[in-house]
């Protein structure tokens, strides 16, 4: 479902005297359907860069980056809208959101876009609200003046709205207590279980443990080091 194939990068900081950084090189992995991959590596390593380059973030130099029949890094940006639209969902570690739009319209969104009639979309959105225990007081507010962590949820809550067969999860269960987090590994395991595929970034060993099927070293595609 996705596949990386040899994949570099570098930063050019126009800034300071047009400085180029190569930060990868050689990247390849690919994920099935219904398979969890968390990418390791010290910090720095470069996890997020290629999470932001798999999304479509950050341009890619060379390779390719299929997510379906997508090259993420040939795409056309219409093309990219098009696959977060249908094929592949983000959950950041910041929610971004049009401010003064309410959390409930916020996590209903992604249903909206892809069909989902207004009310039913709502009755999910306030079902996964619930779930991730969002009080319904809030619901009627926009997110921006939430606490991290309900914001965190509310991010959770809009990247599960709709079944993405592919999913980039960045820190989801970073600063959530027990319960909360608890909810989001179900929630990923039920993402798996209906064949999703997954990439992600977790510091929380125990849910990397948990959810994950293999580990991807980003340390193997730092440049001067990739095979
Ligand atoms: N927008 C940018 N401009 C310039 N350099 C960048 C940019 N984004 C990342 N880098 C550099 O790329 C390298 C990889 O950074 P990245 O954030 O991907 O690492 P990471 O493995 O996710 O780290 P962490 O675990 O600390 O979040 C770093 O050296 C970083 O300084």
């Amino acid at each position: 479902m996705i596949s990386v194939e040899n994949v570099s990068k570098s930063f050019t900081l126009h800034n300071q005297g047009s400085t180029v950084i190569p930060v990868m090189a050689g990247a390849s992995l690919h994920v099935a359907a219904g398979e969890c991959v968390a990418l390791v590596g010290a910090s720095g390593a470069g996890k997020s860069t290629l999470m932001r380059m798999i999304y479509g973030n950050y341009l890619t130099a060379s390779g390719r980056i299929m997510v379906g029949d997508t090259d993420v890094a040939s795409a056309a940006p219409r093309e990219v809208i098009a696959l977060r639209r249908r094929t592949l969902g983000y959950v950041s570690q910041f929610l971004r959101v049009v401010p003064r739009v309410p959390t409930i319209d916020v996590v209903a969104e992604p249903l909206l876009l892809t069909g989902t009639g207004a009310d039913e979309a709502r009755a999910q959105a306030a079902t996964l609200l619930a779930r991730l225990n969002i009080p319904e007081r809030l619901w009627g507010l926009s997110p921006t003046t939430f606490s991290g962590g309900e914001q965190q949820r509310v991010n959770i809550a809009r990247g599960f709205a709709f079944a993405y067969p592919a999913l980039l999860l960045d820190e989801p269960t970073a600063s959530l207590d027990p319960t909360n987090r608890a909810t989001v590994l179900a929630m990923v395991q039920e993402a798996k279980a209906r064949g999703a595929a997954i990439i992600g970034i977790f510091h929380d060993h125990a849910a990397r443990e948990a959810l994950c099927d293999r580990q991807v070293d980003v340390t193997g595609f730092t440049p001067g080091l990739a095979a």
